[in-house]
C-alpha cells in the first residue's frame, strides 16, 4: 500500500448556528489519502464536503481529532497542499501571469524564478499566449485553467479540487477534466495525489481510484468504493456505467423511508386507487433498512414543482414507461446529479415515485398524478404533503388553530433554527411554502411574510384526515 500523505483521525467540526448554539457539520471523520491516488468525495449538498477540503487545505481548523500531513500535525496551510476552487477565485485586476505567480510571491521567491515557474505552469495547462490577459478577457474554461495553474505552480504534493469543473459548461468541464487526467497519467503534474469534491457521479468514477460518500447531519464517511479501472476510461463503457449505477444506488438508498398509509382508512375504504397507492407507498423503504419517520426539521430537498412534474412526465413517457435508471434519466432530461438527486428524493418523500438501487419508478399514485388534470394534481400533492412532511403538517395545523387563519413565518423559522443554520432554515421553509402553495395546503403573502390558509382549505384538511392533524414530534 502506498504511504499516506494526508490522514484525518476522528475529525470533527461544528459551526455556530444563528442562535449561537454549535451545529456539528463533521463528526468522527477518518480518512487517509495515499500517494499516487485520486480520491473523489461525493455527498448531498451540505454534508460537509467543502468543509472537509478546507480543513485539509488548512484554511479552517478542525475542532476535534487530528489532521496529519506527511505524518506531521497540520497547523494552518501547508506548502505541499494546493487547492482549486469552483469560483476560480482570481484577482480581476491581475493578469494571468500575475495571478499564477501570486502563490510564489507569498513564499518570497525571486522574480526571475517566479516568472520561470509560472510560465511552466501556464504552458502545462495550455494557456500560452494569454500571460498578459486579464481574467475578464477569458472564457470560464480559461479562467479555471488559470485557477489550476495557480494551484500547480507551487508544485503541491496534494491537489484539492472543490467542484472545480461545475461552474463550466458540460463540454468545457469534461475537456478540462480529461486534460488534467492525461497530465496525471503521464506524470507531468508535480502532484502526488488529488482529492476532488464533486456533485457528478460520472466525474467521480471517471477520475478517481477511490470514491467516498459522505453522509449528512453530521458528515461522516458512509461508504467507500475502489475504482480499479485503467485510464483513460470510457464514460460510455460498461465498467464505468456499472459503477455509476452502483453509486447512484448507494446515494439514493436511505434517503427514503416507508410511507405510512397515504390516506386515512375512512377515505381509502371508499377509494380503491388510493388504497392501492397506500400499499405501493408502503413499499418505499430501501431494502434491509429500518426507516425512521421524517423529522420536523428534515432538510427538505431543493426541488422545484415544475421540475418535479417534468421528471414525472418523462418517467411516464416512452422509452421509460414508468421506470428508469437515474444515469439514463439524467442524460435524457439533461439534469445534473446536483439537480436530479433532490428531485428524485422529493418525489420519493411524497410517495409519487420510488427509488430502489439507483432506479426511479412511478408509484401508482405518481402515475395517477401524471395522468391527472391540474386541479387533481394539486389536490393529490397537498394530501401527500400533509401526510408525509411533518413541517407542512405543522404549519397547516398551526394555521387551523388561529382564528385569523394566518401566521407570520417567523415562529416557523425560529423553530427550524433550533437545529439548522439561518440560511438552511430559510431554504427549508421556502421549500415547504412552495410545496404547500402548489398543494393548496396554505398560501404565502410575499408582501407581509405571512402564511395563511387559502379559501376552501378546510375541505383539504377534511380529506387529508378525519382527525385534525396532530402536531408532529418536535425535533430531537
Ligand atoms: N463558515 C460557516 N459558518 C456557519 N456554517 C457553515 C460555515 N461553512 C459551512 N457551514 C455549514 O456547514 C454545512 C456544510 O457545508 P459545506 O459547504 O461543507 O457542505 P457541502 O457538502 O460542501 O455542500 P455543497 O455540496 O452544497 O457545496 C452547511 O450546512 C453550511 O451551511
Amino acid at each position: 500500500m502506498n504511504p499516506p500523505i494526508v490522514e484525518l483521525r476522528r475529525v470533527g467540526k461544528a459551526f455556530q448556528a444563528a442562535d449561537g448554539a454549535p451545529r456539528t457539520v463533521l463528526a468522527d471523520v477518518d480518512f487517509t489519502l495515499r500517494e499516487n491516488e485520486i480520491v473523489a468525495l461525493l455527498g448531498q449538498s451540505g454534508s460537509g464536503k467543502s468543509t472537509l477540503l478546507r480543513i485539509i487545505a488548512g484554511l479552517i481548523p478542525a475542532d476535534r481529532g487530528e489532521v496529519l500531513y506527511r505524518q506531521q500535525p497540520l497547523h494552518g496551510t501547508a506548502r505541499g497542499i494546493g487547492m482549486v476552487f469552483q469560483s476560480f477565485a482570481l484577482f480581476p485586476w491581475l493578469t494571468v501571469q500575475q495571478n499564477v505567480e501570486l502563490g510564489l510571491e507569498a513564499r518570497g521567491m525571486a522574480g526571475a524564478e517566479r516568472a520561470r515557474r509560472a510560465a511552466q505552469a501556464i504552458g502545462l495547462i495550455g494557456l500560452q499566449g494569454f500571460e498578459g490577459a486579464l481574467p475578464r478577457e477569458l472564457s470560464g474554461g480559461m479562467r479555471q485553467r488559470v485557477g489550476i495553474a495557480r494551484a500547480l505552480v507551487v508544485e503541491p504534493d496534494v491537489l484539492l479540487m472543490d467542484e472545480a469543473f461545475s461552474a463550466l459548461d458540460v463540454l468545457t468541464g469534461e475537456r478540462l477534466r480529461d486534460e488534467i487526467l492525461d497530465l496525471w497519467t503521464a506524470r507531468q503534474m508535480p502532484t502526488r495525489s488529488m482529492l476532488i469534491v464533486s456533485h457528478s457521479i460520472e466525474e467521480a468514477v471517471m477520475m478517481a481510484d477511490r470514491v467516498l460518500i459522505l453522509a449528512s447531519d453530521p458528515g461522516r464517511v458512509r461508504y467507500q468504493m475502489s475504482v480499479g479501472l485503467p485510464r483513460p476510461r470510457d464514460p460510455d463503457g460498461a465498467d464505468v456505467r456499472a459503477l455509476v449505477d452502483e453509486i447512484y444506488g448507494v446515494m439514493t438508498a436511505g434517503r427514503v423511508r416507508p410511507v405510512p398509509a397515504v390516506f386515512p382508512a375512512a377515505t381509502a375504504a371508499t377509494d380503491a386507487t388510493d388504497a392501492t397507492a397506500a400499499t405501493a407507498a408502503a413499499a418505499l423503504a430501501p431494502v434491509g433498512e429500518e426507516a425512521e419517520p421524517l423529522r420536523l426539521d428534515h432538510r427538505l430537498p431543493q426541488a422545484d414543482i415544475g421540475r418535479m412534474e417534468g421528471l414525472l412526465e418523462r418517467l411516464h413517457a416512452a422509452p421509460f414507461h414508468g421506470r428508469a435508471g437515474l444515469p439514463r434519466l439524467g442524460e435524457d432530461t439533461e439534469l445534473t446529479d446536483e439537480d436530479l438527486l433532490p428531485l428524485t428524493e422529493a418525489l420519493a418523500l411524497l410517495g409519487l415515485a420510488q427509488l430502489e438501487r439507483g432506479d426511479l419508478s412511478l408509484t401508482p399514485l405518481g402515475k395517477r398524478y401524471v395522468e391527472a388534470e391540474h386541479a387533481e394534481r394539486q389536490s393529490l400533492f397537498g394530501r401527500q404533503l400533509l401526510s408525509q412532511v411533518p413541517l407542512a403538517a405543522h404549519i397547516h395545523h398551526s394555521l387551523h388553530q388561529e382564528p385569523g387563519r394566518e401566521l407570520p413565518q417567523g415562529p416557523f423559522l425560529h423553530l427550524l433554527r433550533d437545529s439548522l443554520d439561518a440560511e438552511e432554515a430559510e431554504r427549508v421553509l421556502r421549500v415547504a411554502i412552495e410545496w404547500g402553495r402548489h398543494g393548496t395546503a396554505y398560501d404565502y403573502d410575499y408582501r407581509t411574510g405571512r402564511i395563511q390558509l387559502p379559501e376552501g382549505a378546510a375541505s383539504l384538511a377534511a380529506k387529508t384526515s378525519s382527525q385534525p392533524p396532530s402536531p408532529p414530534t418536535p425535533p430531537a
